[in-house]
């Protein structure tokens, strides 16, 4: 399921990272590419280091408190969040991300996502084109927003013609594994949330509930 999440950090906390990454020593981001990605990725990120962490700290707190994060993507582990930057003639060519990440002790890339930290029409280009089984899907969000998107996908992004393209993009190894399950839990906790809300506590409720809460039993990957 590719999906569009809106307003995923607050003002402040998109203003504190834009004024960081503005003034940020960026270095070749083919340091964090598989050995074919690397063929065709050329962009810029930020290294590690304190402030790098203290960036992603914000991130990971605002993907904690989503309610629509948490409901579609299911988070196990998420990879350390890379802080991109795209200037004019930058891009990243069509790839697919690693299956196994990390090193040392491996974790599986579920579901890739990015949250976009410029504003759309601050630059041209830039967009994230997504292959998926309808042909190719551009995506190009407001500040402050994210796509999430199974990581299994062939995906680019296109060349920034001007402006500059700042961007917070990791992967996440979900609790469930398998995404035609991961859509039916989300989709049976939508329509139990609605129930609720229009009906209260209903035996059709706790009905869904069981099955709900069953099916996570199943399928969950701890
Ligand atoms: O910046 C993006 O939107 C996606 C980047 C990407 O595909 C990657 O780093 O693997
Ligand atoms: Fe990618």
């Amino acid at each position: 399921m590719i999906l569009c999440i809106d307003n995923v950090l607050t003002s402040d906390e998109l203003d504190f990272l834009v004024s960081k990454l503005k003034n940020a020593e960026f270095i070749d981001g083919k340091n964090t590419a598989g050995w074919h990605a690397k063929l065709v990725k050329n962009n810029m990120q930020l290294p590690n280091n304190d402030l790098t962490q203290e960036m992603r700290g914000i991130v990971t707190q605002a993907l904690k408190r989503n309610p629509l994060f948490q409901a579609t993507v299911r988070p196990k582990i998420i990879q350390p969040i890379i802080f991109s930057c795209y200037e004019p003639g930058m891009y990243y060519g069509s790839h697919t991300d690693n299956a196994l990440m990390g090193d040392g002790t491996f974790t599986r890339s579920d579901v890739s996502f990015t949250l976009f930290l410029s504003p759309a029409s601050s630059y041209g280009g830039g967009e994230l084109v997504i292959d998926t089984s309808l042909g190719e899907q551009t995506f190009k969000l407001d500040a402050g927003s994210m796509i999430v998107y199974p990581s299994s996908t062939l995906h680019r992004v296109e060349t920034v013609t001007d402006g500059i393209r700042l961007a917070a993009i990791s992967w996440v190894q979900s609790l469930i594994r398998d995404s035609a399950e991961r859509e039916i839990l989300f989709d049976l906790e939508t329509v139990r949330q609605v129930i609720f809300q229009k009906y209260g506590k209903t035996p059709e409720f706790d009905l869904i509930s069981k099955t709900h809460a069953n099916l996570l039993r199943k399928w969950v990957d701890v």
